[in-house]
C-alpha cells in the first residue's frame, strides 16, 4: 500500500492541501479527481516522492518516507513511478527514444536492451522512432516512450497525473491498455488523476475526489 497519510502542503502561505488522506492499493487503479487548481497533481508528487510535504507523512509498504526526491533511499524511489501530461518536460531532448527508456535501468547499473525492445515494441514505438529525439517525434510517441521508461524497473505503483489528457483517443486506449496489462501482471498499485469522468469510469476501481475542504470515496465503479 502506498499511503499519504494527513499530507499538508504549503506553497509560501497558500495551503494547498490540508491534512489530506489517500490510499494507493496494490493491484487496483484508484482514480483521483477534483476541480482545477485543487492540489491533485501537488499530491501525485508527494506520493511519488518528488516532493516533501510541510506535515503528515507518506508511507510505502509499510515503510514511513524520510527523505525525498535523489536523497530517497534508491529502493523506495523506483518503487514508484510518476507520469506526467507533458512528455517534454520529462524527457531529456538531448537523447534518443531508446535512451529515454533505457535512462533508469542506465542509472541502476543494470543495462537490459531486450527488456527495452520489448516495451519499446508493447507501447507501439516502431524501430525507425526509436532512434529520433524528441524533437523529432509527435507528443503521443513521446508519451509512449515516457510511459514504457516508466515501467522499465517494475515499479509497485505507478502514478499516472493527467498521462492521456493532450492525445488522442486511440493512442490514450493504448497507453492505458498498456498500464493495465503492466497492473494485472505485476499486481502493481495505479493512481489516475483526471479530469476526466468517463475515462475514470471505464478504468478506476474506486474514485477519491479532492476538493477544497474534504476528501470523500465514492462507490467504487461498476466492472
Ligand atoms: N511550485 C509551486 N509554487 C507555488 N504554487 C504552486 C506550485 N505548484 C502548484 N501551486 C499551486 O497549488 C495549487 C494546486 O496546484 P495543483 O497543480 O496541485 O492542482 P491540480 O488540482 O493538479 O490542478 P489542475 O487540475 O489544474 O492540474 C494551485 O493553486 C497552484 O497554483
Amino acid at each position: 500500500m502506498l499511503e499519504a497519510r494527513d499530507v499538508t502542503v504549503r506553497y509560501g502561505r497558500q495551503v494547498v492541501l490540508d491534512r489530506v488522506s489517500l490510499r494507493v492499493e496494490p493491484g487496483r487503479v484508484t482514480g483521483l479527481a477534483g476541480p482545477s487548481g485543487c492540489g491533485k497533481s501537488t499530491l501525485a508528487r508527494v506520493l511519488a516522492l518528488m516532493l516533501r510535504p510541510s506535515g503528515g507523512s507518506v508511507v510505502l509498504d509499510g515503510q514511513a518516507v524520510g527523505r525525498w526526491r535523489q536523497r530517497a533511499p534508491r529502493a523506495q524511489r523506483t518503487s514508484v513511478a510518476l507520469l506526467y501530461q507533458q512528455p517534454r518536460l520529462a524527457a531529456d531532448p538531448r537523447l534518443t527514444l531508446t535512451e529515454i527508456i533505457a535512462e533508469p535501468l542506465a542509472a541502476a547499473g543494470r543495462p537490459d536492451p531486450e527488456r527495452v525492445a520489448a516495451l519499446a515494441a508493447e507501447t507501439g514505438l516502431t524501430p525507425d522512432l526509436l532512434t529520433r529525439r524528441p524533437h523529432e517525434v509527435s507528443d503521443g510517441q513521446l508519451q509512449r516512450a515516457c510511459v514504457a521508461r516508466a515501467l522499465v524497473l517494475e515499479p509497485r505503483y505507478l502514478i499516472c497525473d493527467e498521462m492521456t489528457t493532450m492525445l488522442d483517443a486511440s493512442t490514450q486506449a493504448h497507453l492505458v491498455a498498456v498500464v493495465e496489462a503492466y497492473r494485472e501482471r505485476s499486481g502493481a498499485g495505479v493512481l489516475a488523476v483526471s479530469h476526466d469522468d468517463a475515462l475514470l469510469d471505464r478504468w478506476a476501481h474506486r474514485r477519491v475526489r479532492l476538493g477544497e475542504t474534504e476528501l470523500g470515496e465514492a462507490a467504487p465503479a461498476p466492472g
